[in-house]
C-alpha cells in the first residue's frame, strides 16, 4: 500500500507543445494519500485516463516525477508498480471460470493455494458471485464480466493502489449503485489507496471521501463532496458540481455600486470591496441556485427580477428567473411558495463566492 506523490507532473502527447492547450496534463502537484477513497472527476478529454495510465506506468509522462512512498516509480514498468487497474470494459479470460479469473491475479504472484481460495471466496461473496464461480466466464452477462474484472483488481491485499477507470460505464443503472456500494465496503474493510476516475458527480461523492475534481489537464480542486459544493475554487467547478451548477455573474464596481450588466447587486461592503480591488476585469459573482433568496413579495433589500418558468421537480422547484438581463436559476424547498410573474431576490453574503479570472478570491465580510 502506498501514498502516491505526483511532482511537477505534465504530459503531453504532441511532439513539439507550443502552449498550455497541447498539453493533456499541465504541470500539476498531487498526493493520494495511503488508505484513502479518492475521485478523479471531470468532464470528456480533461485528463483523467492520461493521469491513471501515468500513476500505474502504462505511460511515461513527458516531465515530472511519480513517487510511491517517496520512491521515484517513472521508470518502473507496470507490473513492478504493483497496481490493479480496473477499466471501463471487462478484461477477463474468457475460457476460465471465474474461480480462475479471480484467483489469476493472486497464482501470478505465487500466493499459497489455501490463501487463493480464502480470498476468491472473500471477493466472490462481496460481489455477489458465489454462484458463479464454476462457470465460464463467456458465458456469463456483461454485468457479471464487469463485476469478475472488478474482483480481478480487487482480490490481491498487497497492491499499493486501486485505480478505477470510469468501471460501472457497461453496468445496468440498478446494478451500479449497489456496486458503489460494494466499492466503499471494501475499501472500508481493506483500507486501500483507491482512485476511481469519473464524470458523474453523484458517482464521484458516493463512493470518494475527497474528490479532485480536473479540468483542461489540471486538478483544479480537492476536496470533500461537501467542500466543492460549498466552496469551489473554481467556476468550473461551481458549474460542474451540483444539479442545477452555479449561476455566475461577470460584475464590476461603478460609482461606488456592484453591477452585474446594467443592474446594480444588493450585496455587502465586503464583496463590494473585493469587486473593487480586483486586478483584472474578469470578476464573477456565483451563488448556487439553492442558496438565493426567493420571495413572492417584495422584501427589504430584494431585487426584483422576472420569473420566467418553473420546474417542478417534486421534491424541491427550479425556478428561472431574469434579473435585469441576466438568467439565473433558484431551487425553491417544496413547502415554499413559488413565485409567479415578478419575485425578490436577495444574495446572502456568506453564501456568495467572488471569482477573478475563475478562481475564488478571499472576501472579508463585515
Ligand atoms: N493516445 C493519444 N494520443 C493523442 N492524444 C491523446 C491520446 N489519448 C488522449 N489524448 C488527448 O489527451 C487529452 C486528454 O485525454 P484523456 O483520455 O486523458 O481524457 P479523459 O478525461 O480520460 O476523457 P474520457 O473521459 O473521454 O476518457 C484529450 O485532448 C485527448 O484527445
Amino acid at each position: 500500500m502506498a501514498e502516491i506523490t505526483l511532482k511537477s507532473l505534465a504530459h503531453t502527447y504532441l511532439a513539439d507543445p507550443q502552449s498550455p492547450q497541447d498539453y493533456a496534463i499541465r504541470e500539476m502537484d498531487h498526493v493520494w494519500h495511503q488508505g484513502g477513497a479518492y475521485a478523479l472527476l471531470g468532464p470528456s478529454g480533461c485528463g483523467k485516463s492520461t493521469l491513471l495510465n501515468i500513476i500505474s506506468g502504462l505511460l511515461e509522462p513527458t516531465s515530472g516525477e511519480v513517487l510511491f512512498d517517496g520512491e521515484v516509480v517513472n521508470s518502473l514498468p507496470p507490473e513492478a508498480r504493483n497496481i490493479a487497474q480496473v477499466f471501463q470494459f471487462p478484461v477477463i479470460y474468457d475460457t476460465m471460470t471465474v474461480y480462475d479469473n479471480l484467483a489469476f491475479p493472486l497464482r501470478n504472484v505465487k500466493t499459497p493455494e489455501a490463501r487463493v481460495h480464502q480470498r476468491v471466496m472473500e471477493i466472490a461473496e462481496v460481489l455477489e458471485l458465489t454462484a458463479q464461480l464454476k462457470r465460464k466466464a463467456k458465458n456469463l452477462t456483461a454485468d457479471e464480466k464487469q463485476k469478475v474484472s472488478m474482483g480481478r483488481g480487487l482480490v490481491r491485499e498487497d497492491v499499493s493502489a486501486i485505480l478505477f477507470d470510469e468501471p460501472l460505464t457497461v453496468i445496468d443503472p440498478q446494478l451500479k449503485w449497489k456496486l458503489r456500494r460494494k466499492l466503499k465496503e471494501i475499501h472500508q474493510r481493506f483500507a486501500i489507496t483507491m482512485v476511481y476516475v469519473t464524470h458523474d458527480q453523484l458517482e464521484a461523492s458516493t463512493f470518494a471521501d475527497k474528490i479532485a475534481v480536473m479540468y483542461e489537464g489540471q486538478v483544479v480542486q480537492f476536496g470533500t463532496p461537501r467542500e466543492l459544493f460549498e466552496m469551489p475554487n473554481h467556476t468550473f467547478v461551481g458549474y460542474f458540481i451540483g444539479s442545477p451548477g452555479m449561476n455566475f455573474l461577470g460584475v464590476k464596481s461603478r460609482d461606488g455600486r456592484v453591477m452585474a450588466d446594467d443592474t446594480e447587486l444588493a450585496v455587502g461592503q465586503g464583496i463590494h470591496d473585493a469587486v473593487a480591488g480586483a486586478r483584472s476585469a474578469n470578476i464573477k459573482l456565483g451563488i448556487r441556485p439553492e442558496f438565493i433568496e426567493v420571495h413572492a413579495e417584495p422584501i427589504e433589500g430584494g431585487m426584483q427580477a422576472r420569473v420566467d418558468h418553473a420546474q417542478d421537480l417534486g421534491t424541491h422547484s427550479i425556478v428561472y428567473l431574469t434579473l435585469g438581463k441576466l438568467p439565473l436559476k433558484a431551487r425553491i424547498e417544496e413547502d415554499q411558495e413559488t413565485p409567479t410573474g415578478t419575485a425578490w431576490l436577495r444574495f446572502p453574503d456568506e453564501h456568495i463566492g467572488l471569482y477573478v479570472d475563475e478562481f475564488r478570491v478571499e472576501i472579508e465580510h463585515d
